[in-house]
């Protein structure tokens, strides 16, 4: 499950390296194609993000785990003809071992939860927040990395589970300033694909092909995709049930069509009904098109979007109870999800909920000649002892220092001058109120 980075320091068409005057090409500053910098300011918004990410997974109760970037290329060979599959960041390294820049997060948690094997005790709710990668040609310009939040639970085989990383996404979302008439989440379940299938007696090894063909739809044309599951083999009277089933956003329709006892429709009652009690029902909806691209889920899948259509998805998971077999390990049931920090972005900056980030320090010392840049640094150190941020800054014209206080957001400007260092004192400056008096250095809070 993921989703993009939007904005930070794109890297569009590199521009030619700069040539100075010997004649010598300077090195190409841009970051690598797809790829991007994070100066000060978007690194700012960025640490923020991801602050609010952590923080909705200290109150869910998840630990934090983290992963290589680098993984072998054997856990994302996947026969689905999935995007992600198709663009593997993926080399041999010098050793001859095939590696890749992972796409998504899920594959290394299924791997450290069957390393782990017995020594972890079930459920388990892990989170990470990780860079993804994959390889694209540039044609369309979009990026080859981005930062995902990953949320997780494994061992939880109930809907208890998708309730409570339901509840993540909202709580994040709240966090942000951004509320249901912003955005809303679509819920549905891939039961419902299999119950078709079943109606129509579709052997089950088409079951993921279809799965990934169907998460098209939004993307091609109805017939585009009739044509591709045409091309699996389906009979047209199965593409038909399909596209009507799937074209359903009513729960008590897909009760009259399915069945009562069906697990889909059993499963999404209780999510519903869970999600009054948890007060996020308002955020939900159910949506029997939402299958979801990634070929490993099994049962309910979800995805938020912005209420408008004007972006690409903002998050998006789902159970996958069958993925640790694919690795060869018993199964353990799991649910999880991607929530990239591109498309939120877009949406904070369409809906003008970006936070005033602007760069804040308490105090500039400033030495107010070359004799006392030793004593400075002992006025400095003391203050960064005490946690105060201290920036030390000399050999400037003191009109200099003023501006760059201003600039820096300074709570106050301490200056070191002979005289009164003489009498072991400094000068604070208070820069708000402009208030300035002396005190004893060794006092100075
Ligand atoms: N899976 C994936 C990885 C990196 C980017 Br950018 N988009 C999707």
């Amino acid at each position: 499950h993921c989703r993009l980075f939007a904005s930070a320091v794109d890297n569009g068409d590199a521009p030619s390296p700069v040539e100075p005057s010997d004649g010598a090409s300077v090195v190409d500053v841009n970051p690598p194609r797809g790829t991007r910098d994070f100066p000060p300011e978007e690194m700012r918004l960025r640490t923020w993000l991801f602050d609010q990410f952590r923080e909705v997974s200290r109150v869910m109760a998840f630990e934090e785990v983290d992963f290589p970037v680098l993984e072998s290329e054997a856990l994302f060979i996947r026969k689905a003809g999935e995007e992600i599959t198709q663009q593997l960041y993926n080399f041999e390294d010098k050793g001859g071992r095939r590696v890749v820049l992972r796409p998504e997060i899920t594959p290394s948690l299924a791997r450290l939860v069957i390393k782990q094997g017995k020594s972890v005790s079930l459920p388990l709710k892990w989170f990470t927040i990780g860079q993804c990668w994959r390889y694209e040609r540039m044609t369309r310009g979009r990026r080859r990395e981005h930062y995902q939040w990953n949320m997780d639970i494994f061992g939880m085989p109930k809907v208890r589970a998708e309730s409570e990383l339901l509840q993540a996404i909202v709580l994040l979302f709240e966090r942000l300033g951004i509320t249901f008439s912003d955005v809303g989440i679509r819920v549905s379940s891939r039961k419902v694909l299999q119950a078709v299938l079943n109606m129509y007696s579709i052997p089950e090894h088409l079951f993921t092909e279809v799965c990934v063909i169907v998460d098209k739809l939004g993307k091609l044309t109805r017939e585009e995709i009739e044509k591709e599951l045409i091309s699996t083999g389906l009979p047209a009277k199965a593409v038909q049930g399909i596209i009507e089933v799937l074209s359903l956003k009513s729960l008590p329709k897909l009760e009259e069509v399915l069945g009562s006892d069906v697990e889909a429709v059993a499963d999404l009652k209780k999510l519903f009904s869970f999600a009054e009690q948890y007060g996020y029902a308002d955020w939900i909806c159910f949506d029997a098109s939402v299958v979801r691209g990634l070929a490993y889920y099994t049962g309910i899948v979800f995805e938020a979007f912005d209420r408008k259509g004007q972006l690409r998805a903002i998050c998006g998971g789902g159970r996958y109870d069958k993925l640790l077999s694919t690795f060869g390990s018993e199964d353990i049931p799991a649910c999880g999800f991607g929530f990239g920090d591109a498309v939120i972005v877009e949406l904070l900056k369409e809906k003008g909920l970006l936070p005033d980030l602007s760069r804040q320090i308490d105090d500039i010392v400033f030495p107010l000649d070359e004799e006392l840049e030793g004593p400075a640094s002992a006025v400095a150190s003391s203050l960064r002892k005490k946690g105060r941020s201290a920036d030390l800054v000399e050999d400037k014209r003191l009109k200099w220092v003023f501006k760059h206080a201003e600039r820096i957001n300074a709570s106050r400007l301490i200056l070191v001058g002979k005289s009164e260092w003489e009498r072991g004192m400094v000068r604070v400056k208070i820069l708000s109120t402009r208030e300035e008096f002396e005190v004893k250095a060794s006092e100075l809070q």
